[in-house]
């Protein structure tokens, strides 16, 4: 079984163009969008990680692992990987050596959740850290109940958070430089910095969740300080043709909300342009802010950060085989990310490019522990691939 693609549908051939800008050298527009997935019970990645990232390969394609926390007081959710620790960069290795040795390129996401957290999840069950004490929209999984003698699945409200000193913003900066260099030592080709989703960064950039009085709250110039801070060590410490970041414009996850979006990411985008040139720009659309199930009428638009943003742009949320297609083809985006399509069809590429039906989705097994939902979503079936191959009116590309 394998999940090469060797001939394609004509009209999903924008999607198979090949793609080479700075160190990004791709086969495919096809990217694998991070996604938790929480079967790390030690914080550590087992040897089904590297089975599912394996699966998940395409060569030639580019993966973005599931958000990977970059220290201790990171943590939000159970079971997330960590990339912090000697044991964590030791458990990453050969996760990583499994999509390279199918030749594809692979970025670790970093992530520090910021107020979407709990005391649970706190080292000495202290307080979480956000940029202004504010408290998180929702519930989270109540860690103390999932460990106790007879473990429980409660989900309990948020809580205040407290608020990071001024004095301890260079050691955070310090804390996503580390993960940067202990995700090349892992083998990483490169890092995504999660700025998006109502996480910490998100929350330093938006209004209602930094209200910081110092030079990182206030107006746009200094809300946008921390994320350009910590791009600048990261690029320092991997080359900036190794760094990625991702930004939700439009996001209202966990209640993170921004009167002037357009406003302030033009500005945070300009900053970046005058960086060196980083691998890429990530951007969510905005259809899927706040409930992923959620449709509803959008006045909102990324195109507007396509004109300003001059490297590559990756765009995710919501795409489908024709609207992916069109999304390259248009030149809305470089690359387009897949999630909860892919996460199901470990060979999207492949069964996009021959129009094969797809598997659907189990939203029950997203983060439950165990392999259900994890390594058992098919492969499209020999006898499946043979017929489309047959009937397909394509073009063969080279392998
Ligand atoms: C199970 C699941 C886990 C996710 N985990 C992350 C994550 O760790 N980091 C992140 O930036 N986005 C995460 N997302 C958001 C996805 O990367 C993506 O933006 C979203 O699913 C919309 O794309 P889609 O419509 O193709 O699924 C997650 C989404 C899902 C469904």
């Amino acid at each position: 079984m394998s999940t090469t693609v060797t001939t394609i549908s004509k009209d999903v051939r924008p999607l198979f163009q090949p793609f080479k800008h700075g160190r990004l050298d791709l086969k495919l527009r096809m990217v694998y969008a991070p996604l938790t997935r929480c079967r790390a019970p030690e914080h550590i990645p087992l040897d089904i990680h590297a089975k599912y990232y394996a699966q998940h390969t395409t060569p030639g394609g580019l993966l973005i692992s599931e958000g990977t926390v970059i220290s201790p007081t990171g943590h939000g959710y159970p079971s997330v990987p960590g990339i912090y620790t000697e044991a964590q960069v030791e458990g990453w290795k050969p996760v990583v050596k499994a999509v390279h040795d199918q030749g594809a390129t692979f970025f670790c996401q970093i992530w520090h959740v910021g107020a979407a957290s709990h005391r649970c999840y706190q080292p000495g069950h202290a307080l979480p850290v956000s940029p202004s004490g504010t408290t998180a929209e929702g519930q989270c999984i109540d860690l103390d109940a999932l460990r106790a003698p007879e473990p429980q699945m409660r989900m309990i409200d948020y809580e205040p958070t407290r608020a990071l000193e001024t004095e301890e913003i260079p050691a955070l900066v310090e804390d996503y430089r580390r993960a940067a260099r202990n995700a090349r030592a892992a083998g990483f080709d490169g890092v995504e910095i999660h700025s998006a989703n109502g996480y910490l960064l998100n929350e330093f950039l938006t209004e209602n969740t930094n209200r910081r009085t110092d030079a990182y709250g206030g107006p746009i110039e200094n809300r946008v300080r921390l994320i350009v801070e910590v791009v600048r060590a990261v690029s320092e410490e991997i080359g900036a043709d190794r760094v990625g970041i991702r930004f939700s414009p439009f996001g209202t996850f966990l209640g993170v909300h921004d009167s002037h979006p357009y406003a302030l990411y033009t500005y945070l985008l300009e900053e970046l342009n005058k960086l060196p040139e980083l691998a890429y720009v990530h951007l969510v659309e905005p259809r899927v802010q706040g409930n992923l199930d959620k449709e509803g009428p959008i006045q909102d638009s990324i195109e507007p950060f396509r004109k300003v943003w001059k490297g590559t742009l990756i765009a995710a949320g919501g795409f489908r085989r024709d609207t992916a297609t069109h999304a390259v083809a248009s030149g809305h985006a470089d690359l387009v990310a897949l999630g909860r399509l892919f996460l199901s069809n470990p060979d999207l590429p492949k069964r996009w490019a021959l129009d094969a039906p797809l598997n659907k989705y189990n939203r029950a097994t997203f983060y439950t522990p165990g392999l259900e939902g994890y390594l058992d979503y098919p492969y499209l079936d020999e006898a499946t691939e043979k017929e489309l191959l047959s009937k397909l009116d394509g073009v063969r590309i080279d392998a």
